[in-house]
Formats: C-alpha cells, structure tokens, sequence
C-alpha cells in the first residue's frame, strides 16, 4: 500500500484578533498604509542620524494606489539611475534586531535559555513595540500591522482554499507557532510577567512576529544569523529580476588595524540597472512556488505572468509498512539516499521526476517481480528500477498514481475552467486572487501528471521491460526486439 497524499484537516480554526495588531479590510488596509507612509518620514529622519548610507538614492513611497488592496504596500523608488551591483543602502548592524541587539536588552536573561532564534527575536521585538522610548520606535512605527499570508486569513477566506496543499501547510505553520509560544508562555512569559506583560505576549502576537519575519528577513541574515534590517526590508520582489545573486550582502567596514572600529553593514545591492523613479526590486527566490510565496510574503505571482514556474506541488509517497517486502525496500531506499516516506516535488510542465517513477516501481514491486529484492540484486536493483520493470509493476504504479491524483483532484470545490474564469472576470479581492490561483496551479499539476500516468497507461505494452532488457544485454535478442537467429535454432524443435 502507498500513501499517496498527506492529509490535513479542511477546516481550519484560526482566531483573528481584532484591533491594534490586524486591522483587515480594505478601508483599513489604506489607513494603514497612510499612517505607515508618514511613519516613514520618520524612519528616514532617524536613519540619517544613525549612519545609514544611502537614504537620498531611494526613497519608500506607497506603490500603487493607496486605497487599493491589492498593492505591494510601501517600497523603494530611485531618486536617480542606479546600476547594477551598486550599493543601494547599507544599514550598520548597530539597527538591525538580532541576537548581538537581545544580548544589549533588559530582556537577554530570559533569553538565555532559549534556543530557536526566531522566538527571542520575536521576545524583543514586542518587548520593544510596547516600550514608547525603544531605540526602534520609528521603524516599530513603520511596519505594517496586517500581513496577508494564509496565516492571517478568517475561516471564510481559507474556505477558498479546500482541497489545496497550501492549506495543510498553514494548519501545519500556525500548529507549529502555537506549539512554540505554549513552551515559551510556560517557561519565560509566565515566570516574568513584569517583563513580559501576558496581554502582550500572546499567540496572536507571536504569529503576527513569525509572519514578519518570515516576510522581511532574506539570506544571509536568516538561520541563527536571523536579523530584521530597517530600511533593507523595505524592498519588494520583482517577477522580472532573473539574477540569482544575493540583494542582501553582509558586509564588514572600518580599518582592519582598528578592529574595534569595525562594524557590520547590511547592503541592498541593486540586481540590476535602475532609472530614476523605477521601483528597486529584489528577487525573493526564483525556486520558491506559488504556495511558499503565499506562505511567506502573502502575494503570488498571478496567471496573468503567463509563466508556470511558480506552479508546484510536492507529494509524499511511501513504503507502507504493512507490505511484506517493507524491511528490503526500505533498506534499499535507503541505500540510495531515500527514506520509508519521500516528499517529491513536482513543478508544473515537466512531468514525474525519475527517481519519484523508481520510488513508485520499487513501492510497487511484488509477486514474480520480488526476486529484485533479493540481497544478490542489493547494489544494481536501484538501476533496474529506473526503467520498466515489468507490464504488472508499471500497470500498478499507473493505477495508484491515477487512483491518487483522482482522489487529490476530488478534494478542490471548483473546477480549473471556473478558476480561470473567476480570474480572468476580476474584481476579486486580494486574498481571493491568491487562493485561486493557488488551486488553479495545484490542480494544473495534478492533471498534468494525471495526462502523463493516463498516457504511459495506454502505452504499457509497447514498453520495454526487465526481461526484455536482460535478453537483449545478453545479446538474445537484436535491437529490433527478434530472437537472434541462434536462439530461434536452439528454442524450435
Ligand atoms: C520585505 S517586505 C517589502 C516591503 C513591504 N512592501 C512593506 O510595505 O513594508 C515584503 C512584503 O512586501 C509585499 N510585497 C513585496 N513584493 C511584492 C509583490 N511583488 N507583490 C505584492 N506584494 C509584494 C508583501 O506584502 C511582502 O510580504
């Protein structure tokens, strides 16, 4: 047995709070940005007095229109041509929050014991949103209070995403972000709550942390280097930067004789040439699918890019373990780099990867077949499995792969042809927009695959299979597949 899609939970309860930290509706969304656009007056104030370098080459405006939902929020527009590789901003690490700006708190005794870098980030920052006098106010002040990951979605909205991945992923997020904040809540929040007020510190806040920082940080200030950098943060993602080179570089200034003078600096570098009046853009991460960048940024890129890069899905498959050959797959699976389950992921317009069609023969292998199981075959069976085997075990890799997408294809409320509609018809909301073309890109995929296992379907007797290949390798038969004559005279009467 194999089991071919995780299941999660269609259903979701995520609890919105109301009031200073989500403010959700379109009108709300344009208060916001009005009040984020003069914060940032501020900001730009506060960093030319803190040595940031480079704040007269770009300058954060409202992309977009304001009352419009839709927009990417604020951004960063040249005041003059900027070239490709120059250094836009640099931001002293004196400004970032990271762990050299936790061990500085009032709060680095209670921090001490924690080990995931993003919970003690996350404990600084709210310390520091409910401190009028932080050192951060202006940029506290500037960043925005309402994400649009699925995240932060009402019931209601994750409705539109029934059936999808991306809506295991979430229960998947939030479970994770609860369970994290109930250690943190017993083991910090509770014990130090002249600290840590616990009308502050709660689960919401810390998602709301967990969305920010999984939307404003980018390599190499992530991992245990996590950092949030005010004014690096503020670019956006351009679909149209190709380059692969990092726009956040690390870099090291002062006179390396006068180590003590030395300070790390967060450079925006541009990836490519910018006119005056462009927006400075970044690219976010040319292998990230439509789902991660919903997850993390709470954006897509639409069907109207005309590009299906972004159109992915990964798909567990598994050795079960109630197959009576299990113990010899899974020591050959693992021979060969894999494990009892394998997440495969599958992008839209290039068919089931190789090793996912191997995994399937070898999950798939029985009856006469099993004889490839044996410890004779140990080392070259991984390369027998590669092609065909046999008519059963590709018949049976179709029918479960078939029987699986079916199932997956079932789970979606509407149809691609009503996706495609309901996009190209419009005036729908953002977060709307996001989760059909999420479900639309999903079920491409799916139906893709299912043309494909259909397709080999139709054509299993035409395939070469194991014993063919063996008769042929031992030149029994030629290459158009006939009995070489010698045979012939040996197997008639
Ligand atoms: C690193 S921040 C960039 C600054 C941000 N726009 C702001 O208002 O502070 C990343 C966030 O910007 C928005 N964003 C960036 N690029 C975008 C794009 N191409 N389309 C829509 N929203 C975008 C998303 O809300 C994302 O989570």
């Amino acid at each position: 047995m194999i089991s071919l899609f995780s299941h999660y939970p269609r259903h979701l309860s995520i609890q919105q709070v109301p009031g200073f930290l989500f403010v959700c509706n379109a009108h709300g969304q344009a208060c916001v940005l009005r009040r984020r656009a003069a914060a940032v007056v501020e900001l730009w104030k506060w960093g030319r007095e803190q040595g940031v370098v480079g704040l007269d080459v770009v300058k954060a405006v409202v992309v977009g229109k304001e009352e419009e939902e839709e927009g990417e929020g604020l951004g960063l527009v040249a005041q003059r041509a900027i070239v490709q590789g120059e250094d836009v901003v640099s931001v002293p690490e004196t400004l970032w929050i990271n762990a050299a700006a936790i061990d500085d708190s009032v709060i680095a005794p209670f921090c001490q014991g924690l080990k995931t870098p993003w919970l003690r980030i996350a404990l600084l920052l709210l310390h520091e949103k409910t401190n009028p006098n932080s050192r951060w106010r202006p940029y506290l002040d500037a960043l925005p209070l309402a994400l649009d990951s699925p995240l932060f979605w009402s019931n209601e909205e994750l409705e539109e995403l029934q059936g999808t991945q991306l809506l295991g992923s979430v229960a998947g997020y939030v479970d994770y972000v609860e369970k994290e904040f109930n250690k943190l809540f017993q083991d910090v929040i509770q014990a130090n709550p002249q600290i840590f007020d616990p009308n502050v510190f709660t689960l919401e806040a810390f998602l709301w942390v967990f969305g920010i920082l999984r939307s404003r940080t980018f390599v190499p200030l992530t991992g245990n280097d996590l950092a949030l950098v005010p004014f690096a943060d503020l670019v956006n993602h351009g679909a149209r930067i190709r380059e692969e080179t990092a726009s956040w570089v690390k870099k090291s200034t002062g006179l390396f004789w006068k180590a003590e003078k030395n300070t790390n600096m967060l450079v925006l570098r541009a990836p490519i040439n910018f006119l005056p009046g462009e927006q400075v853009l970044m690219q976010y991460g040319r292998s990230k699918s439509n789902g991660e960048l919903a997850l993390d940024y709470g954006f897509v890129e639409g069907h109207s890019m005309g590009s299906s890069i972004r159109e992915s899905l990964s798909l567990t498959l598994e050795i079960s373990e109630t197959d009576r050959f299990a113990d010899d797959k899974l020591d050959i699976a693992e021979l060969n780099g894999l494990d009892r389950s394998v997440q495969f992921d599958l992008l839209r317009g290039q068919g089931p990867p190789d090793t996912m069609l191997t995994f399937l023969r070898l999950t798939s292998l029985t009856g006469a077949d099993a004889f490839l199981l044996e410890a004779l075959f140990r080392n070259s069976v991984w390369g027998h499995l590669s092609l065909p085997v046999s008519h059963d075990n590709e018949e049976a890799v179709c029918l479960t792969m078939l029987n699986g997408l079916q199932a997956a294809l079932a789970g979606y409320s509407t149809t691609t042809e009503e996706d495609i509609d309901l996009l190209d018809r419009g005036g729908l909301s953002k977060r709307k927009e996001i989760a059909i073309v999420i479900r639309l890109g999903e079920k491409r995929v799916l139906q893709e695959l299912q043309t494909w296992f259909e397709g080999r379907m139709a054509g299993l007797d035409s395939l070469e299979y194991y014993a063919e290949r063996r008769l042929r390798d031992l030149g029994l038969v030629d290459d158009t597949g006939s009995m070489t004559p010698w045979v012939l005279c040996f197997l008639l009467p």
